[in-house]
């Protein structure tokens, strides 16, 4: 089944077309990253995946629905690169009001904060925090309503490597679990982690893959390295 469906969508910001026309779909229960250049797109579909992007023309489905529909309100956790969440609350608090919002308790609250490693700063001030910290708490917000499409735009910047990895086997598990997740990345080694991958150029869909294939396309292990040489083979250009 498909969480998210994507047909001939077309976006423009401001006096630019970002994304001249997108068809893609989305497999429910895995972890699909959408990677490509700063500028390429990715914010603005993940925007319109959530509804909050006006689109020129095409359609985009999540769950059933049209995007932004409201009975998708509760369904869809959205974690922007801007953390959203309250300064002159503590982080706890942050967490146990997002979950009263979303009519879970106290425990579901706690487990969030800890799952994205702030168990020892759940009394601080979201004020007093460090830049990547307020992002984890912003994610724990997202996290404690147990979406069933979670789309973070990436939630690993500025992240320590130990964090990072625990952050993907959170994704991973909650993937198990039943969730959808789209997670966007400039990071091509984050990309080994998804189970699918959305490349994007330009606004354009380089490829619907998974690393395995991505790897096999581009004639490389290394990931970074494949994409490169599908670009390049794409644009005519000999590697
Ligand atoms: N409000 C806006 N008005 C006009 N153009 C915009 C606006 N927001 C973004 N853009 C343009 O749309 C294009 C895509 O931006 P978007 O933020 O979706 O890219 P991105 O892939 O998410 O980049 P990054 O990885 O740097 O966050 C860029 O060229 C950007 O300049």
């Amino acid at each position: 089944m498909d969480a998210i469906t994507v047909t001939d969508l077309v976006v423009d910001r401001g006096r630019r077309r970002v994304l001249p026309g997108l068809t893609f779909s989305v497999p429910a229960g895995e972890v699909t990253g959408l990677l490509g250049p700063s500028g390429s797109g990715k914010s603005t579909l993940m925007r319109a995946i959530v509804g909050v992007q006006r689109v020129r023309s095409g359609t985009v489905d999540v769950l059933g629905h049209p995007a932004g529909s409201p009975t998708l309100r509760s369904r869809v956790g959205y974690v922007t690169q801007a953390p959203s969440v309250y300064a002159d609350l503590t982080v706890r608090e942050n967490v146990r009001y997002f979950a009263a919002l979303y009519g879970r308790g106290v425990a579901e609250a706690d487990a969030a904060v800890a799952d994205v490693g702030l168990r020892d700063a759940a009394g601080q001030l979201v004020a007093d925090l460090s830049g990547g910290q307020r992002g984890r708490a912003s994610l724990a917000c997202a996290l404690v309503g147990a979406p069933e499409l979670l789309v973070l735009d990436e939630p690993t910047v500025g992240l320590d490597p130990v964090l990072r990895v625990e952050l993907w086997d959170r994704f991973h598990a909650l993937a198990r679990a039943g969730a959808t997740l789209v997670v966007s990345s400039h990071v091509m080694d984050e990309a080994a982690r998804c189970d699918r991958l959305l490349l994007l150029r330009d606004g354009a869909l380089l490829a619907d893959t998974t690393p395995a294939q991505l790897r096999t396309d581009g004639r490389s292990h290394d990931l970074e390295e494949a994409f490169l040489n599908v670009v390049r083979a794409r644009e005519g250009v000999t590697a």
